[in-house]
């Protein structure tokens, strides 16, 4: 189905015809409309364009209204203040709209103008190391961001860079070599906690045996080199390693409800054999430059404290390769052998500086350019409840998996209270607590600008009012009750009847929703469609103050426009929520 065009974008539209027919000599002027509370639009383009032409702002904007040919969606438009104009659509355009929305299964929502290929970077964990919550931040904007960026059209290549190479690896291989039954399992369903369990005792032995033996410091040296050069019994043990955090990983994935493919998970080490090529190419270009034995790139801008250049290392003195030539590598890659044209990286802004020199020198080196670029959507620190970075009492990192289970269960709790009244089975509690707990973690998340740090508090998280995944979730579940009580049929529109005002409000909202959408997927925002999700649920509870759906005071076609009206609005929530990747179960 055709994409339906907002009636935004039809006054729009309508008024820069006017404006072109009223006052040629004004080109293309833009008549800047805004939703407004005095009327449903105001358009304040004519007050510049006044001072531009230099004639009376309201003598010009009566002309241009008097060029607005009759038509059925204006319903009125006044001249105000300075020259201002008021606009009031017909509630017939309103519920057409609509009807047209209900009418395509993508609710109206156009696709993008030129979809690409974007490979976007996010849920990177480290091999044999806990998830913490800047995983989860990462795992929980990019997941949102792959949706609605496939929504929109986009072809996306999901790309998990998981921390799976470095020297750490020597010395966890020779303990293993050492102490060969450490990550053997009881039976061959090994659960991820186990999984975990068994890789965090390992790394604490190897680690204090590393420290403290100095013969066996000397052997996991020798194993790193053994590993880098490629000898198969050391690679067959490092990818025990891999494989045992991948369950680990994956549980907690599928804990998150979110899908992971594995071929996807293209970690560091994907990219070692085109590291020596990414150096030599960015040594003959120039582009990098040998100094004190290091291969590294500067920066006009890049200085440290004592005001000395801090350069990108690309390959150090010893000849080992770090973090940025994998970057590097990574992006030739995805741009050569991908095909992208995007490149979005969702990682932590204490790594804003690391990404601003790979992507500087990936400029110079031209892999970035007019027709591919990439950008970071820069995430901000999770604090606890104290307004500081969220640690345990003991001043450890909080293992994301407890917090997780701690969100389930406080949220199976309150589904638990009204679960009688709505009669829930055991199974659907359990089933809606998760659903409840994992998008309450989801939602805060979503809800707050990344680039903002935020605090992880469970309490307000799972409160049934405010700007939480709870309350949309109640929202649409009560409006499939109310559908449920009518019957359950298809409700029809009824574009002859008049709209309260409470109506005109919420069906005005469910319009906005694909311009939501587009202005998301191009900004990489996703807390923008968070913040239209919970003014639409709260555009709905006025409206259920204000108007009975179900009532014998209704005449029967009233009663319909409105099921359809909450039918409309439960689609768009429900299609919205699945975005954000949070669930929203029909009964709770
Ligand atoms: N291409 C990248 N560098 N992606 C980000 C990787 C994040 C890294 N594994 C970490 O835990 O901090």
């Amino acid at each position: 189905m055709a994409s339906v065009p907002s009636l935004a974008s039809t006054v729009q539209q309508r008024l820069a015809d006017a404006l072109t027919a009223a006052l040629p000599e004004a080109g293309s002027a833009d008549p800047l409309l805004r939703r407004s509370d005095r009327a449903d639009f105001q358009a304040n383009g004519i007050l510049a364009l006044a001072k531009k032409l230099k004639g009376n702002p309201r003598e010009l904007a009566t002309k241009v209204v008097g060029a607005i040919p009759a038509n059925d969606v204006l319903k009125a438009i006044e001249v105000s203040g300075p020259g201002f104009l008021n606009i009031t659509i017909t509630d017939k355009a309103i519920t057409e709209t609509l009807a047209a929305r209900a009418a395509d299964e993508r609710l109206g929502v156009p696709y993008k103008d030129q979809p690409g290929t974007t490979v976007i970077d996010y849920a990177q964990p480290n091999v044999a190391k806990e998830m913490h919550v800047g995983h989860l931040r990462s795992a929980v904007i990019g997941d949102a961001m792959v949706k609605i960026l496939e929504f929109a059209g986009e072809k996306v290549i999901r790309r998990h860079h998981i921390g799976d190479w470095g020297t750490q690896f020597g010395m966890l291989i020779q303990y293993l070599i050492e102490h060969p039954h450490e990550l053997d399992h009881k039976d061959a369903d090994v659960s991820g906690e186990e999984a975990m369990s068994n890789l965090n005792r390992l790394y604490k032995a190897a680690r204090a045996l590393f420290d403290s033996d100095e013969e066996f410091k000397a052997r996991s040296r020798d194993r790193v080199v053994a590993l880098q050069s490629g000898d198969e019994e050391t690679l067959a043990l490092w990818q025990r390693f891999v494989d045992e955090s991948k369950i680990y990983f994956y549980s907690v994935f599928n804990k998150l409800d979110m899908e992971i493919d594995d071929p996807d998970v293209v970690g560091e080490s994907g990219y070692n054999d085109m590291l020596d090529e990414t150096c030599r190419i960015l040594e003959e270009s120039g582009v990098a430059v040998r100094s004190e034995g290091a291969l590294c790139v500067f920066f006009d801008d890049v200085k440290g404290p004592d005001g000395n250049p801090v350069p990108l290392i690309v390959k150090k003195s010893n000849g080992g390769y770090g973090y940025a030539a994998t970057d590097l590598s990574a992006i030739r890659d995805r741009v050569q052998n991908l095909g992208a044209d995007t490149l979005v990286y969702v990682v932590d802004a204490r790594q804003s500086l690391h990404f601003k020199m790979v992507f500087e020198t990936a400029r110079r080196a031209g892999w970035l350019n007019d027709r591919v670029h990439a950008v970071q959507l820069a995430f901000g620190t999770v604090l606890g409840k104290d307004g500081k970075p969220f640690k345990t009492r003991e001043g450890e990192t909080v293992r994301l998996v407890d917090l997780l289970d701690e969100a389930i269960d406080r949220a199976t709790a309150v589904v638990r209270d009204k679960a009688e009244k709505v009669g829930l089975t055991e199974q659907e509690i359990v089933e809606n607590g998760r659903y409840v707990g994992i998008g309450a973690v989801k939602y805060a998340d979503l809800s707050t600008s990344a680039s903002r740090d935020y605090k992880f508090d469970l309490d307000q998280m799972v409160s049934l009012n405010g700007d939480t995944s709870v309350y949309l979730q109640y929202a649409y579940a009560r409006i499939k009750s109310i559908i449920r009580k009518a019957g359950d049929t298809q409700p029809a529109a009824h574009p002859e009847l008049s709209l309260a005002p409470a109506e005109r409000a919420l069906g005005l909202h469910l319009d906005q929703f694909g311009e939501v959408l587009t202005d998301v997927a191009a900004s990489y925002e996703p807390h923008k469609l968070a913040a239209y999700l919970y003014q639409l649920a709260s555009h709905l509870t006025t409206f259920y103050d204000q108007c009975q759906v179900i009532s014998d005071q209704n005449a029967p076609e009233v009663v319909e426009n409105r099921l359809f009206l909450v039918d409309l609005t439960a689609r768009t929530l429900h299609q919205g929520m699945a975005l954000l990747g949070i669930r929203t179960p029909e009964r709770l």
